[in-house]
């Protein structure tokens, strides 16, 4: 059912069609914040799915958010072909979805429903309520991910791993192109670590999915090429075993491996 709709979703418009090619592109990004430097003149094109990888503070979500041009940065980003800083919010919310990490909840009483449809946003007409077509939707999108019991719920009584899913309801209701998830799976158990992560992996189909995590099991799992962040430059490893083996874990972590996972003793 869900899946007809993605099939129908048109990722592309009159103006970007014949530049889809180049996707997103980075043309000597740097990012300070006052006069720390975080991102330091990095150029990149990410012409698909990507896993950004990286220590605690090396600018993950930095970059993430100015992707969405929701942090300012010198230099330019691109997304197919055209200036991020030209875009309208409405153009850039149809083309990416960021997904924090932790859901902001800014209205106590909102429920699940009302919040889901919030993002459709872009595609309603500012004096009319939400179309049929977006209600159907939402609720589609809810039974998909399982968890149309919380339709009437209010957001700020969910559980982290219900939050998780309801974040990713919301960026699925949004039909952008590219979906941005900021560690979806921190702060769930293994089992709904594991549902979050079949349903990004089979997203892949749909959407560009930009994966930030820790989690270098579930990176590997989703299994798209790396983006490391170090020194305040960024290193791409195109091919899986050029990135996930102990010897390039240990040298670009600093810590000793047992395959994926942390060596402890
Ligand atoms: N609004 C801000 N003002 C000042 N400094 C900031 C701001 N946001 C982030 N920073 C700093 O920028 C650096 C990069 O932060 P960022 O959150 O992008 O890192 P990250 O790689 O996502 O980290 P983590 O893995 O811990 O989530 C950190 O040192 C952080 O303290």
């Amino acid at each position: 059912m869900l899946e007809e709709t993605f099939k129908n979703i048109d990722h592309t418009d009159a103006e970007c069609e014949s530049k889809l090619k180049e996707m997103i592109k980075l043309d000597s990004l740097s990012i300070k914040y006052h006069d720390k430097v975080i991102l330091d003149n990095i150029s990149l094109k990410i012409d698909g799915h990507l896993n950004i990888l990286g220590a605690n503070g090396s600018g993950k979500s930095t970059l993430a958010r100015a992707i969405c041009g929701l942090t300012q940065y010198d230099g330019e980003i691109y997304i197919d072909g055209r200036n991020i800083k030209e875009l309208s919010l409405k153009q850039r919310a149809k083309l990416l979805t960021y997904i924090p990490t932790k859901l902001e909840v800014y209205d106590e009483f909102i429920s699940v429903e009302e919040f889901v449809l919030l993002s459709r946003f872009t595609y309603k007409d500012s004096f009319f309520d939400y179309s049929s077509n977006d209600k159907k939707i939402a609720k589609n999108t809810l039974e998909f991910l399982n968890i149309s019991h919380l339709a009437s719920h209010p957001l700020s009584s969910l559980s982290s791993g219900e939050a998780q899913l309801v974040s990713l309801a919301s960026s699925l209701v949004a039909q952008s192109r590219i979906i941005i998830l900021d560690e979806p799976t921190a702060n769930l158990d293994p089992k709904n670590a594991k549902t979050i992560a079949k349903h990004i992996k089979g997203l892949k189909e749909y959407h560009q999915i930009i994966l930030i995590t820790h989690d270098l099991e579930l990176a590997s799992y989703i299994n798209s090429p790396t983006l490391f962040l170090k020194d305040f430059s960024a290193s791409y490893y195109e091919k899986y075993d050029e990135f996930y083996n102990e010897a390039r874990l240990e040298e670009l972590y600093g810590t000793s491996f047992d395959g994926l996972a942390v060596r402890y003793d």
